[in-house]
């Protein structure tokens, strides 16, 4: 479902954050990113769903060519992917039903399927006696927790996660993974960048390791393999 092969990037500024990479990911699998502090993670993750665009290399995703897709192309492309961040980036005046409804509502879904599939999705992040309250009135994780709802309300192929345990406590960043397990056994592909140690040595599943734009490694059942 990722096919990466020969992909660099160099930022307008002159920093080239890829340096050739070449990275295939089928459907279903569980995918953490690791590696230090500006190895170029982020870029990678980008990448996929079109913020950040090659300089060099064929990217696909979804069967789509994503270095020579047009503009108008990306919502298509989008409409696959769900997106979720470490800082959640939830709308702070919409509830938590506005929230995860807006996702859909900009495909015009009618407001009985938009009702129907909000709180299906709040109740598998259990949060739907929440659905009413404003992002200010939850814990950072059920905040998270409602920016994963509404990265899967739309049935993606694919959730990207760059660092979504980074701005949680330990005991709520595991009921964090145990959600993306179980969005992973649904058949959904699950790409999370992190920096979690504890993470990524406990819940094994496949690790690729970027330093200076490369991939280093890259082991089914791997290891963080850094101290931090
Ligand atoms: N928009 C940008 N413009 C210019 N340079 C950038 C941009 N985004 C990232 N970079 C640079 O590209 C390199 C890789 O950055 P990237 O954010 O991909 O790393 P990262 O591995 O995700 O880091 P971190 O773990 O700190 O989030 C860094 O040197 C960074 O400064």
């Amino acid at each position: 479902m990722i096919d990466m092969q020969g992909v660099y990037k160099t930022y307008p500024n002159g920093v080239t954050a890829l340096n050739g990479i070449d990275v295939k990911i089928d459907q279903g699998e569980f995918v953490y990113v690791v590696g230090p502090s500006g190895a170029g993670k982020s870029t990678f993750i980008k990448m996929i769903f079109r913020e950040v665009k090659p300089s060099k290399g064929i990217v696909r995703v979804n069967n789509m060519s994503l270095h020579n897709l047009k503009w108008k192309r990306v919502p298509y492309l989008r409409r696959n992917i769900g997106v979720v961040y470490q800082d959640f980036k939830l709308l702070p005046k919409l509830t938590v039903f506005e929230n995860v409804a807006f996702a859909l509502e900009v495909i015009e879904e009618t407001p009985k399927v938009v009702r129907k599939r909000v709180m299906e999705v709040l109740d598998l992040v259990g949060l739907k006696n929440k659905a009413r309250f404003i992002p200010d009135e939850l814990s950072g994780g059920e905040q998270q927790r409602v920016a994963i709802a509404r990265a899967i309300v739309n049935h993606p192929k694919l959730v990207i996660a760059d660092e979504p345990t980074g701005n949680l406590d330990p005991e709520t960043s595991w009921e964090i993974m145990k959600i993306l397990e179980e969005i992973n056994a649904t058949g959904t592909t699950i790409l999370m960048a992190t920096h979690s140690k504890e993470i990524v040595n406990t819940i094994k599943k496949r690790v690729i390791a970027i330093e200076d734009g490369m991939v280093v490694r890259d082991e089914h059942r791997g290891e963080y393999g850094y101290e931090i």
